[in-house]
């Protein structure tokens, strides 16, 4: 026996536990010396060691309630640990300038720092959210942005959403949500996947399709049961995708790959994402060899896929971007990364906002009233007249009522970025490295830009007050090169939704105190607005 097993193994209990306990208080005393001595001390709740402030994060239990309380108690700029890692959070339009600006030599390009389960889900070079490669950003960026701008896919879209929409109200007249309420929130996300899908690939997703059969099991929607069991297997892997990003992002390498509870979920989420991809590879060669099938290119249709196809081969259709940086047809790899991005990105972020905005204008008559002569007037009274693409530029307030929900009740109440060489932001040094959190919510309610930042008023938006608007105030979709790149099809969905919605019914909330429950995940997520879908009487 060596002196050290020795010496271990004489060790009465008492021994071990005022070793350790030295141990502790040594642990303790060095994590506070380094923290009260640390450079470019900002003011922030005192950390616990290990866990940081997480714990006070939890007990607040209200995401959005912590970070506007730590805006009230420690200024526009402070800081909070995750763990270890130090966050510095801005909540002031001047301190994020250097953050969000367009410019091509922006040092804050990158979102996270360097995250091993990132890189073990490959999305740390492919795709475009959580890219670190500005090449391979560029690439994907580039034709994700082409496609959507393109104006063949705009009017297509707004088509789609009216089909969407067409469907719902089917569902609805069926199952009597003019009399009975109903939770609006558990419809959404639903209807913004149905429209999604026949956007994105001209395919029907059949969510709400499922959703009509749980409540009329008796009179199931005319889609055959196998149709919707796919189609309800695909949505369910889309969306673990998104808490497969949340697990490799957040649990540490060693718990993900060393201990047996961490091996087999990450093995679960790894056999899902598989899946998934599978899944999305055939979508994608189906529709390869449609559009071989079709010589004449003005007979396709302009969903995502088929323009991401189409690229940069005789059949493109897409508004060219003349920088000679993309030249080839996209692979099924490249394509395969952007469809799974566009079906994630864009289907909870639109059926949050539209709950909130539903509920705005619901408890605003005023409001609601403008925006129903705007509708009138742009769209007139004939409820089976198609809305145009064209139509929409020209709805002014609701392009206000959007902004206003968007301010006031943001779906990403948090935007990422990091300092890649050393700053000074708002005359304070910032080291390279330094984890940022832009607080869109905190930005967005703050007085020093907006009077009255809780009160909802569109007018903000409208002339003359729209020109006072300071700069980056307004983060609804982000800003500066990673600003979200499926702004315009978001805003083009929304405005047609709305004027569905608003032309043609009055929603009421099934009681006068009825508010939408919410919390944040990664973006915040409502699961319960309780309503009725009156028709709306037009005189
Ligand atoms: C109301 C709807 C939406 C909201 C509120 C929203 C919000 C955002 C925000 C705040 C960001 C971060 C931007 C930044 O870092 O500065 C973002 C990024 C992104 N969004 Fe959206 N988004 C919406 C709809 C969509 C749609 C419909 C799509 C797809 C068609 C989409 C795809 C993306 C992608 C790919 C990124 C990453 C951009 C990058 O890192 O370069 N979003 N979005």
């Amino acid at each position: 026996m060596s002196t050290l097993t020795h010496l271990i193994f004489s060790l009465s209990f008492w021994d071990v536990l005022i070793l350790f306990g030295t141990f502790f208080i040594l642990y303790i005393t060095r994590f506070y010396y380094l923290y009260f001595t640390r450079d470019n001390p900002f003011p922030g709740p005192l950390p616990l060691p290990l866990i940081g402030n997480v714990a006070q994060l939890i007990i607040s239990g209200d995401f959005n309630k912590w970070a506007l309380e730590s805006q009230a108690k420690y200024g526009d700029v402070w800081e909070v640990y995750i763990g270890n890692e130090r966050q510095l959070w801005l909540a002031r339009a001047d301190l994020v300038e250097n953050i969000l600006t367009a410019s091509k030599d922006n040092k804050y390009f990158i979102r996270n720092l360097p995250n091993s389960g990132l890189d073990a889900l490959g999305l740390s070079s492919n795709g475009i959210v959580f890219n670190r490669n500005r090449e391979r950003w560029h690439f994907y960026r580039k034709m994700f942005a082409q496609t959507l701008t393109t104006i063949k896919f705009s009017r297509q879209a707004t088509e789609w959403v009216q089909q969407a929409f067409a469907n719902m109200e089917g569902y609805f007249m069926e199952l009597g949500f003019d009399k009975k309420e109903f939770n609006f929130a558990e419809w959404m996300p639903r209807l913004t996947a149905d429209m999604t899908f026949l956007i994105a690939m001209d395919k029907h997703a059949c969510t709400m399709a499922s959703l009509y059969n749980s409540y009329n099991p008796s009179k199931p929607a005319p889609y055959p049961q196998e149709v919707v069991n796919e189609a309800d297997k695909f949505i369910t892997a889309l969306q673990k995708f998104t808490s497969t990003i949340k697990y490799f992002l957040l649990t540490p390498e060693v718990i993900r790959t060393k201990t047996p509870s961490g091996r087999s979920q990450s093995k679960e989420h790894m056999n899902n994402l598989n899946w998934l991809h599978e899944s999305v590879t055939k979508i994608i060669q189906k529709k390869r060899k449609e559009i071989e099938t079709i010589d004449d290119k003005s007979q396709l249709k302009s969903d995502f896929l088929t323009l991401m196809i189409t690229v940069n081969t005789p059949k493109d259709m897409t508004q060219k971007r003349g920088d000679g940086t993309v030249e080839e047809p996209l692979t099924n790899e490249d394509i395969k990364a952007s469809l799974i991005e566009m079906l994630s990105g864009g289907i909870d972020t639109t059926a949050n906002l539209i709950c909130f905005i539903v509920y705005l204008v619901i408890k605003h008559p005023e409001v609601k009233a403008r925006l129903q002569q705007e509708l009138d007037t742009v769209l007139g009274t004939d409820l089976s007249r198609l809305i145009k693409y064209e139509d929409l530029n020209k709805l002014v307030y609701t392009d206000a009522v959007i902004k206003e929900t968007g301010r006031l009740m943001p779906v990403t109440s948090i935007n990422l970025r990091v300092a890649e060489e050393d700053d000074v932001i708002g005359g304070y040094p910032i080291k390279s490295g330094q984890q940022i959190v832009i607080c869109t919510l905190g930005i967005q309610h703050n007085s020093k830009h907006w009077s009255n930042p809780k009160e909802f008023n569109p007018d903000r938006f409208l002339e003359p007050n729209s020109h006072k608007i300071e700069r980056y105030s307004l983060e609804i979709f982000g800003g500066g090169v990673r600003i979200c790149p499926g702004r315009q099809l978001a805003m083009t969905e929304l405005k047609t939704m709305i004027a569905l919605i608003f032309r043609k019914y009055d929603p009421e909330l099934a009681t006068p105190d009825t508010v939408p429950k919410y919390t944040y995940e990664s973006v915040n997520q409502c699961y319960e607005l309780m309503l009725r879908f009156k028709p709306r009487k037009i005189e």
